[in-house]
């Protein structure tokens, strides 16, 4: 089937973890962990666990429960082992570069599990070249892995700080190292990590959603600029940056993570129901009824109608089981594949004035096509709300973002894009109103809003980069 297009953001990587003292079949608490994380990457999914000191790994392209079954998991047994599901930022969605990545090295294995997207890998990778080092895939992931085993001879946590002090860019990490589970995140806490509590141990998810399913505790979060060991001892913390700028993507508290997260203390839902509330103070309208571009529109619109006093009501109908992206092989598949997504409900649509509210407008493709849908099925008039301010810049932190040129915000003006979608008006969610939303104050990136990005960027990150 059609699978995959890079034409708007897409989701990114979600990594998940578990340190037990007891429990052996671990492999099938990791993989309900992943079902829960499927959201923030599909195109691969993997397991590495360790027992006794010996490590054993599986990882395939495809989603994760067309990955493993019954015979797989039972296979994999252990008491530390972490998970992964992937969405490509660098080096192609390919199965050598499926994580965990598993490497040896004189002390014997390390597993790893990435989430985000470093920035400096391309130039550490060609200086560790040309020392004689080999690399066996072209994600930036590996880079870690091999600085880690470079530096062993330091010992365990200086060799850590070290790896952590020489990269760059966006990283929430879960390692099996020497026969401890390790999470760490970049001195921004650009990607999050929970800490989970499980009566014997604990667990490490990209996102808490995971932990309801294996009956585990939210206790925390990692810390920017953290580096957890757990064993059976317990949590050992180590703070290796005194980075001051937290700033956790937006991001995924307006798209990307699931509304029964919580991310550095902030649920995703109540963020994006606050972000519809504001919306409707910044940006009210006349209208009949207000709908969602579904799914991820719905909380906002929710917002949206509790704050104005309209009605909501569902005008599309999604097909659950399309998955998130699709390759369009040519435009009569692309138009086609919009209506097997979505569907116009005409008896709620047609005669009335609607308020449409989506989460976020990147290219426009979406927004144009719903609106005419609508248009056709009679709808009076279209008021487009969008609970997070236009998209202007490329993310180089693990999401993968179209050009610049292909942003609509970049390079249209607000009139412009209202005329390209034929909408009747049109108004994003401010900045101001978007941190407020989220709750974190200003310890957040904007930077596909605003172009502060939290470090120095290149002008150009290609994804295939380091492919040969
Ligand atoms: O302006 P565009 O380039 O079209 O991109 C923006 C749209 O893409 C996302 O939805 P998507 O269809 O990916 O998935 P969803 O069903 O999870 O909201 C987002 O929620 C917007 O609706
Ligand atoms: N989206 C991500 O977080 C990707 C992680 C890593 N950069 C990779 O491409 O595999
Ligand atoms: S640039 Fe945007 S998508 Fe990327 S980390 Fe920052 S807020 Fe998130
Ligand atoms: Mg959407």
């Amino acid at each position: 089937m059609y699978r995959i297009s890079s034409d708007k953001l897409k989701e990114e990587c979600g990594v998940f973890g578990i340190y037990s003292k007891s429990i052996e079949d671990i492999s099938q608490r990791i993989y309900f962990g992943l079902i829960s994380l499927q959201h923030r990457g599909q195109e691969s999914a993997g397991i590495a666990v360790c027992k006794d000191k010996r490590m054993n790994y599986y990882k395939e392209m495809g989603l994760v429960r067309e990955v493993f079954n019954e015979k797989i998991l039972k296979r994999l047994e252990g008491n530390i082992g972490i998970g992964h599901v992937r969405y490509s930022t660098t080096g192609d969605s390919h199965v050598i570069n499926a994580q965990p990545l598993v490497v040896q090295y004189i002390g014997g294995s390390i597993a790893l599990a990435h989430n985000g997207n470093l920035i400096n890998a391309p130039k550490i990778r060609k200086e560790m070249e040309k020392q004689g080092y080999i690399f066996q895939t072209s994600i930036d992931t590996e880079v870690i892995a091999t600085l880690i085993a470079k530096n062993y001879s330091y010992g365990l946590e200086e060799s850590l700080i070290r790896t952590m002090k020489s990269i760059k860019g966006a990283y929430a990490l879960n390692l099996i190292y020497e026969d401890k589970l390790i999470g760490v995140r970049d001195p921004n806490g650009l990607r999050p990590l929970a800490i989970g509590k499980l009566d014997d141990g604990y667990v490490l998810s990209s996102e808490s959603c995971a932990f309801n399913v294996i009956g585990a505790e939210y206790i925390r979060d990692v810390e920017p600029g953290e580096i957890v060991i757990i064993d059976d001892n317990g949590i050992n913390s180590i703070t290796f940056s005194n980075e001051k700028k937290k700033a956790l993507c937006s991001f995924e508290f307006v798209y990307f993570s699931r509304p029964d997260s919580i991310l550095d203390g902030r649920s995703v839902y109540k963020s994006r129901i606050e972000a519809g509330k504001i919306l409707s103070k910044e940006a009210p309208v006349e209208a009949d009824l207000i709908m969602s571009v579904p799914d991820s529109g719905t909380l906002a619109a929710i917002g949206y109608s509790e704050e104005s006093g309209i009605p909501f009501r569902e005008g599309l109908i999604k097909n659950k089981y399309l998955g998130r992206s699709f390759i369009e092989p040519s435009q009569d598949m692309r138009e086609l594949l919009v209506k097997l997504k979505l569907s116009v409900l005409r008896e709620n649509v047609e005669g009335k004035r609607i308020i449409l509210v989506d989460d976020s407008i990147v290219r426009g493709t979406t927004s144009k096509k719903i609106i005419s849908m609508l248009k056709k099925a009679g709808a009076k008039e279209i008021h487009v709300r969008v609970s997070s301010p236009p998209v202007k810049y490329s993310c180089y932190f693990g999401i993968d973002t179209p050009e610049r040129k292909h942003l609509i915000a970049s390079e249209y003006s607000l009139e412009e894009i209202r005329q390209r979608i034929a909408c009747d008006s049109i108004a994003f969610l401010s900045e101001e109103g978007l941190i407020k939303s989220i709750g974190l104050k200003d310890n957040i990136c904007t930077a596909c809003f605003k172009g502060d990005y939290p470090m120095e960027v290149p002008d150009t990150l290609c994804k295939f980069s380091m492919e040969k």
